[in-house]
């Protein structure tokens, strides 16, 4: 059933869950244990032919292979920032090309920034993505992948995940959950729920889903203005999802979990930045468990965007204090490789490298 339903789309081996590898498997005559044969290859060795598959019968290697193509990402261009940051440029099974970004800290922490989508169809105007467009959603096992190519480079553990790089997580929900679900296992690469942010720019629906999964990721929303007109400019493809219904989502979501959002704000210069805007935030925030992290807008091609003064920022942190919201000024890292929060686009420089 799986492989009728799969053949009529691009299919790779990095689509599968455990779950439907063993029933694929199953189907062909396989035992059920050689799924986690295979995923152990997958995300635990990191093989990138079926060769590699010592353990697995050359009549189901070559079974799988005629119709299940994968390769582990190759490394197309490293840009590494002077702050550390290592921004990569991955080709993937089908010549689709996607950024990923490697952030050491101090404390010997390693956080990936990873992308859910090549591209994005979300179309918000400040965002080098968004300006790209869709090109595909990431297979599951796309996603893992990218995090295992920085802790390689890195010859480090990954400590923490941002679903933060391109596109919009929640627009591909079930990869970027099954691939998190990876992550978080033991098995695999055992990274704590509560190291895993996942951001989006509000897609109700599946705010609502997370909050079922029973998993302490944390949410974070992209919300830029709290006043509708300005976010319907800002954000056009959220329109459908008005902050009505987003306050709603998000209330529901920390009814159910217990869990604080993140509320992801950048400021841009004479755009979400008066004092009405500012307004409009506070009342958002009342009554609902939530922390907003106020960013300053990262610079991308040919944009008409600025960000704000230091000053400015200041303000609004001091203000949103008064009210008694947490906020805190998010720090960009890698902004001079164009790594840094909505710079991603496919492209790199080749004079910095
Ligand atoms: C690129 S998005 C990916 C995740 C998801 N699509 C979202 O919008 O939340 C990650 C974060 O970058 C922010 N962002 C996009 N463009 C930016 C820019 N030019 N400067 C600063 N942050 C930006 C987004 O608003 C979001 O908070
Ligand atoms: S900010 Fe997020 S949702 Fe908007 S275009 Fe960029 S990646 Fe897509």
């Amino acid at each position: 059933m799986i492989s009728i339903i799969i053949l009529t789309m691009h299919t790779t081996l990095k689509q599968f869950t455990l779950n439907e590898l063993q029933e694929l498997l199953l189907t062909e005559g396989e035992k059920k244990f050689r799924a986690t044969q295979i995923f152990d290859w997958l995300y635990k060795q990191h093989a990138s032919t079926y060769d590699d598959m010592r353990n697995i019968s050359q009549r189901t290697k070559s079974i799988l292979a005629q119709r299940y193509p994968f390769t582990y990402p190759t490394l197309q261009h490293k840009q590494i920032s002077a702050d550390g940051t290592r921004k990569y440029l991955l080709r993937l099974f089908d010549n689709v090309l996607v950024e990923t970004v490697g952030i050491p800290s101090a404390n010997n922490k390693l956080t990936v920034c990873c992308s859910s989508q090549a591209g994005c169809a979300m179309a918000c105007v400040f965002c080098a993505t968004g300006k790209q467009g869709l090109i595909r959603n990431l297979f599951l096992g796309e996603i893992v992948d990218q995090i295992n190519v920085v802790a390689d480079d890195f010859q480090q553990r990954v400590s923490n995940i941002v679903v933060m790089g391109q596109g919009e997580p929640f627009a591909n929900y079930h990869a970027v959950i099954e691939a998190l679900h990876i992550l978080n296992s033991s098995r695999y690469n055992d990274i704590g729920a509560r190291h895993i942010t996942i951001s989006t720019c509000g897609i109700v629906p599946n705010i609502k889903k997370l909050a079922h999964e029973g998993m302490q990721y944390t949410l974070a929303v992209s919300l830029h203005s709290a006043i509708q007109q300005t976010r319907n400019v800002i954000m056009p493809r959220v329109i459908q999802f008005p902050l009505t219904d987003l306050k709603q989502a998000l209330e529901y979501y920390v009814q159910i979990t217990n869990r604080r959002v993140s509320l992801e704000y950048a400021l841009i210069k004479g755009i979400n930045d008066s004092q009405e805007h500012l307004q409009a935030l506070c009342v958002f925030c009342n009554n609902l468990l939530c922390h907003v992290n106020i960013i300053m807008l990262n610079k991308i091609e040919n944009s008409p965007f600025a960000p704000v003064s230091e000053k400015t920022r200041r303000l609004w942190l001091n203000e949103l204090e008064k009210h008694g919201i947490p906020a805190t000024a998010r720090i960009s890292r890698g902004a001079d490789i164009d790594g840094a929060c909505g710079q991603l686009a496919r492209s790199y420089k080749t004079t910095s490298d």
